[in-house]
């Protein structure tokens, strides 16, 4: 069942235009990515989608309501985890998060809320005293105290250390496992990777790449790379290759194939190849082809 649904949504800050005919769907127990470099409008996307903005043009549908007509209804049933949160700084962790249950109807209770972000052991702690990847657990505390079916992440984990990041994905993980649909942000491209099952490449406020991850990864090119053979011109090998710095670089859609095809030439020509590594397509190089003029 689809959890949220955008159609052509564009939306302009004067005349510039910050997100520009976007469309994708989201089904419930979906975890969705949405990837751009800064100023690609994903968080004015996900403003959109909240109801904090409105369109200037197309339609979002979050379980079948606008989130501007709607807006009670969906803030309901739906948590955000934005940028930045606004904590009172001499508030405890568990303070803060039994000050805003007030404001969720049929909340569940703080500490809960707490436990589930990873953040039950430092409930009696001033927010001022928190970390930076702390606050974020908090914000991520708050925005589960609705049980929402809808959550909203913008970049959940910036801050956290490796091991905050993947508690943080396993509880992301379950949320959706339970039916939760999640569309989350990310400048961590190995995060969207672990996480999500589909994604949205943004550039310009357009939508450049999607569909889902396995697919989209599926469909990209490998590389294999190896230090630069002296002596020899890099136009002779069999199979087309770059020179990057010392190394050589050939992409190929079948990396393993293209490895066996350079070990063989190689090995007839009696040199080795040094440093070879053979890469998959990953979803960084598929990021970094995309608006490489910005
Ligand atoms: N209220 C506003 N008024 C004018 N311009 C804005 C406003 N909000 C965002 N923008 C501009 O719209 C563009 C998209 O911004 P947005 O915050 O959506 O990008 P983003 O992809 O989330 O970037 P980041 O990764 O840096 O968070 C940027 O160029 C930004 O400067």
């Amino acid at each position: 069942m689809t959890a949220i649904t955008v159609r052509d949504l564009s939306r302009s800050y004067g005349g510039f235009e910050a997100v520009r005919r976007v469309s994708f769907e989201v089904a419930r127990g979906e975890i969705f990515a949405l990837l751009g470099r800064n100023g690609a409008g994903k968080t004015t996307t996900l403003e959109l989608l909240a109801g904090f903005q409105r369109p200037d043009a197309g339609q979002v549908r979050v379980l079948g309501l606008d989130p501007v007509k709607d807006r009670r209804a969906v803030r309901r049933s739906t948590g955000i985890m934005l940028q930045e949160a606004g904590f009172f700084p001499d508030l405890t962790v568990n303070q803060t998060a039994e000050s805003w249950r007030a404001f969720v109807p049929s909340a569940r209770p703080a500490f809960e809320a707490l436990e589930l972000a990873g953040l039950l052991q430092k409930a009696a702690v001033k927010v001022r005293q928190l970390s930076g990847g702390e606050k974020r657990r908090l914000d991520l505390a708050l925005a589960l105290l609705g049980r929402p079916k809808v959550l909203f992440l913008d970049e959940p984990t910036t801050g956290m250390d490796p091991e905050g990041r993947r508690a943080t994905w396993e509880v992301v993980r379950s949320l959706a496992d339970e039916g939760t649909a999640i569309l989350l942000t990310t400048h961590y491209l190995d995060e969207a990777q672990q996480l999500a099952r589909s994604v949205a490449i943004m550039d310009k406020g357009e939508i450049v790449t999607t569909g889902g991850m396995a697919e989209i990864l599926a469909a990209g090119t490998g590389r294999v790379i190896f230090e630069a053979l002296p002596g020899i011109d890099p136009s002779s090998l069999p199979l087309p290759v770059r020179v990057e710095g010392g190394r050589w670089v050939c992409s190929a859609d079948d990396p393993d194939l293209a490895a066996q095809t350079l070990l063989g030439w190689a090995a007839a020509q009696g040199v080795r190849l040094r440093g070879l590594e053979v890469r998959t397509a990953s979803l960084e190089e598929l990021f970094l082809e995309v608006g490489t003029d910005a």
